[in-house]
């Protein structure tokens, strides 16, 4: 199964290949829109702040790619915020995919819930099959000051000061 890796000179992409190596798949790090087409799955690793981001997704032209995408695709972290119609981070206007808002993190108590949120936290209310096989509360690790809002395309969500899409 080839797997094309959005390559967008940020992110956290190593991490993303070595899980893919480990899995038997067949994976490469891209920006070329072709490859991009024409791959079985599509991933968008996480890192990185969502202008620079667009900006690049703009010069390469994904950004016209990702929309019109059939086959499966897992956005981490800024891959998924940039799915996102607007994200607060710089006042981006982003992919809109789905039309959701990026917001921040607004704690009411800033000492106790420090932004960014950095650690393990849990995935709470799954409700998807792309889901199946993890364990109940399953732990996945964050490093982030904005987040998803929830709605009706969210699968999981997360707590930390609100509830979010995971
Ligand atoms: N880990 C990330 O992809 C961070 C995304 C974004 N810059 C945030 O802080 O929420």
């Amino acid at each position: 199964m080839k797997v094309a890796v959005i390559d967008y000179k940020a992110g956290n992409v190593t991490s993303v290949l070595y899980a893919l190596e480990r899995l038997g798949a067949e994976a490469e790090l891209t920006a070329d829109s072709e490859k991009i087409r024409t791959a079985d799955r599509v991933i968008f690793p996480g890192q990185g702040e969502a202008s620079s981001a667009m900006r690049v997704l703009k010069e390469t032209g994904i950004d016209k790619v990702i929309p019109e995408l059939k086959q499966p695709f897992f956005g981490i972290c800024l891959g998924l915020q940039l799915l996102c119609a607007h994200s607060e981070e710089k006042d981006t206007p982003c992919l809109g995919v789905f039309p959701v808002q990026v917001k921040r993190f607004r704690p009411e108590n800033p000492k106790v819930d420090k932004v960014p949120q950095v650690g393990w936290n849990q995935l709470e209310k799954p409700n998807s099959p792309l889901l199946k096989g993890l364990p109940a509360a399953a732990y996945v690790y964050y490093v982030h000051s904005f987040y998803a809002e929830l709605s009706p395309y969210t699968i999981a969500e997360t707590t930390y000061t609100l509830p979010f899409s995971a």
